[in-house]
Formats: C-alpha cells, sequence, structure tokens
C-alpha cells in the first residue's frame, strides 16, 4: 500500500502536534539479547520438565519510545516484561538498560527505579491514594514534601481530582484506580515504564480516554515504555512500534502499525491483526487528508501519521 517507514498510527481524533517531538530525558534504551525463560513444569511421575515461556528474545527498544508487545494468552509477554525488572529472573540471555546490565545491580534498586502498572493497579489497598503514589520516592529518600506536591502533580496531569488524594484504593472506580496506577509508577520519575494489560479490565470508553492519557503524558515524559496488550487496535494506537509474538515469545513480525497493517508476513501476523477477518476488516482509506485506519463499520480506530518518524 506504500506506506512509508517510520509511520505511527495515532487516535484518529486526537489533532497531530507535528511540532510536539518531547525531549528524551533520562529515558533508557532497553536491550533483549538472547533472552530465554524456562518455567519449572512438573511433570506425572514427580519428576520436573522445564518449558520455555520466552525462547532467545532478542530486541532492542530505542529510548523514548512505546514499544507494544501484543500477542495471544501465554505467549510470553509478561514474562518478557517481568525479566525487565527482575520480578522474573531469566534462565539465560541479557537485558541491558543503556548498555548496563540489570542482573549487575540489586535487584530492589533497580525494581524502585523503574515505573511498573499492572492490570488490577496493584494498589496498596491500606494506603490512601497520596500514600500509595508517594511511597517509591519516599522509600528512594525524597522529602515527604517533594513527593508529595509531585504526586499532586501527576494527580492533576492524569486528571485525577485533588480530592481523591485521600481516598482508599477500595473508593475509587476502576478508571480512577488506573490512572493512580499510572500516577504511582511514574512518580519515582522513572526512564523506563512497564505496562502490563494496565487498561484491560476498564470499560472501552474509559479505556479509550486513559490510551488518549498515555499518549499525552508519553509527548511530554517521553519515556520508554513497554506495553503489553493482546488488543490489537490497542497496540495499533499506542505503539511506535509493535512487536507481534508467537509462542514462546517468537518474534512473528516487528514494525510500526501501518508497516504490519500494510505488509503482514505471514498468515500468522494477517489473522491476528484482523485483516482476513470480514467482521473486522481493516482498511486503510483517505479522509480529510488523513491516511486513517477504519473497521468494518467505517469506524475510524486510528490514523497513519506519515510524518511521525520513530524517535531514536
Ligand atoms: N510462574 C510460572 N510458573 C510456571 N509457568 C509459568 C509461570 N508464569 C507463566 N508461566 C507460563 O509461561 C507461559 C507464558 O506466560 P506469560 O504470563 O508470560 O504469558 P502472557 O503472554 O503474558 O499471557 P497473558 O496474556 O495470558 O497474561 C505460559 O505458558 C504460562 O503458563
Amino acid at each position: 500500500m506504500g506506506l512509508q517507514a517510520g509511520t505511527r498510527i495515532t487516535d484518529a481524533r486526537v489533532p497531530a502536534t507535528e511540532d510536539s517531538q518531547p525531549a528524551i530525558t533520562g529515558a533508557s534504551t532497553i536491550e533483549f539479547s538472547g533472552v530465554t525463560k524456562r518455567y519449572p513444569a512438573p511433570v506425572g511421575n514427580g519428576s520436573v520438565n522445564s518449558r520455555a515461556a520466552v525462547e532467545s528474545f532478542s530486541a532492542t527498544l530505542p529510548a523514548g519510545s512505546i514499544t507494544v508487545l501484543l500477542g495471544s494468552s501465554g505467549c510470553g509477554k509478561t514474562t518478557l516484561l517481568r525479566m525487565v525488572n527482575r520480578m522474573v529472573e531469566p534462565t539465560g540471555g541479557r537485558i541491558l538498560l543503556d548498555g548496563e546490565d540489570v542482573q549487575d545491580g540489586n535487584p530492589v534498586a533497580l525494581r524502585r527505579s523503574i515505573g511498573y502498572v499492572m492490570q488490577n493497579a496493584g494498589l496498596l489497598p491500606h494506603r490512601r491514594v497520596l500514600d500509595n503514589i508517594t511511597l517509591v520516592p519516599r522509600l528512594n529518600g525524597t522529602s515527604r514534601s517533594q513527593a508529595r506536591a509531585r504526586a499532586h502533580e501527576l494527580m492533576d496531569m492524569l486528571g485525577l481530582a485533588p480530592d481523591l488524594a485521600d481516598r482508599y484504593p477500595g473508593q475509587l472506580s476502576g478508571g480512577q484506580a488506573q490512572r493512580v496506577g499510572v500516577a504511582r509508577a511514574l512518580a519515582a520519575d522513572p526512564g523506563v515504564l512497564l505496562m502490563d494489560e494496565p487498561f484491560g479490565a476498564v470499560d472501552p470508553l474509559v479505556r479509550r480516554d486513559l490510551q488518549r492519557e498515555l499518549l499525552r503524558i508519553q509527548g511530554e515524559l517521553a519515556k520508554t515504555i513497554i506495553f503489553v496488550t493482546h488488543d490489537v487496535d490497542e497496540a495499533l494506537m499506542l505503539g511506535d512500534e509493535i512487536i507481534l509474538l508467537r509462542e514462546g515469545a517468537q518474534i512473528a513480525q516487528r514494525g510500526t502499525g501501518a508497516q504490519l497493517l500494510a505488509d503482514p508476513v505471514d498468515d500468522f501476523v494477517a489473522r491476528f491483526l484482523g485483516l482476513d477477518d470480514a467482521d473486522r476488516a481493516l482498511r486503510l482509506a483517505d479522509v480529510a487528508g488523513n491516511r486513517v485506519v477504519l473497521d468494518r463499520a467505517g469506524r475510524a480506530i486510528g490514523r497513519i501519521d506519515a510524518d511521525a518518524e520513530m524517535r531514536p
């Protein structure tokens, strides 16, 4: 379809801000090099086999970009993500952050230096919203007043009303809890943000809002984000690049959303993206001078932003 390399699909309803390339400050390049994870798998006779959840995965993710790990349940997305902050230890291979092996440092310090957002927000239920957000900066030695000031800033940035600061997580809606989860992950100003299906548990409208917020915040902060999802539309909307995975975290195809849509390398990719599905039937069209991705009903689910180069 003649799409340029380096195109990015953005939310069709968000106007482009071509001149707003954010400065990349403190974001890290993430390099996976031959990373493997085998979990012990008990077999019937009492002995234990091991299965590779991730088999020799290699990829370099540029600083300041959103890379989406897209794939079916069980293909190894979460395992890949959790090896970055050593919640899961790899069986083989190396993960480098700006050239430094994550295995070389203290895992607790590593975890505190990396933002992590999970599906159910993972907030501490007995701590108020503000205390959830300030927790990691406080553990890192930030003063109470500074940590609270930053927490209020982040709440404002994420559209959370100030009076929510004193609530407990159980008193929040799902969407509010996810916003607090994102604020908490950003509170220590990490260079890397790991997001594991963070918007999967909220309704589609709230999910769309959260996706838009994330893109807006990323426009300001330019973190290196790994975003895990099995939702194609979410991947197309958020990813500077998408890595589509098969079982064992084998890379089926890697590229911008536009590249994957225009040039799927095989049937697996085409099927996963819904290109062969008459009910979905994603297609590209020109609308008011923009190249947009339409679903079967003609709804715009994303726009191809041909001017957006992949950031270094
Ligand atoms: N702690 C564990 N012990 C044993 N096997 C595990 C463990 N965690 C994950 N696995 C297995 O590793 C494989 C990959 O799991 P993983 O959670 O990384 O996949 P995923 O792509 O994130 O799936 P989902 O989208 O359902 O979260 C699966 O077969 C899973 O059963």
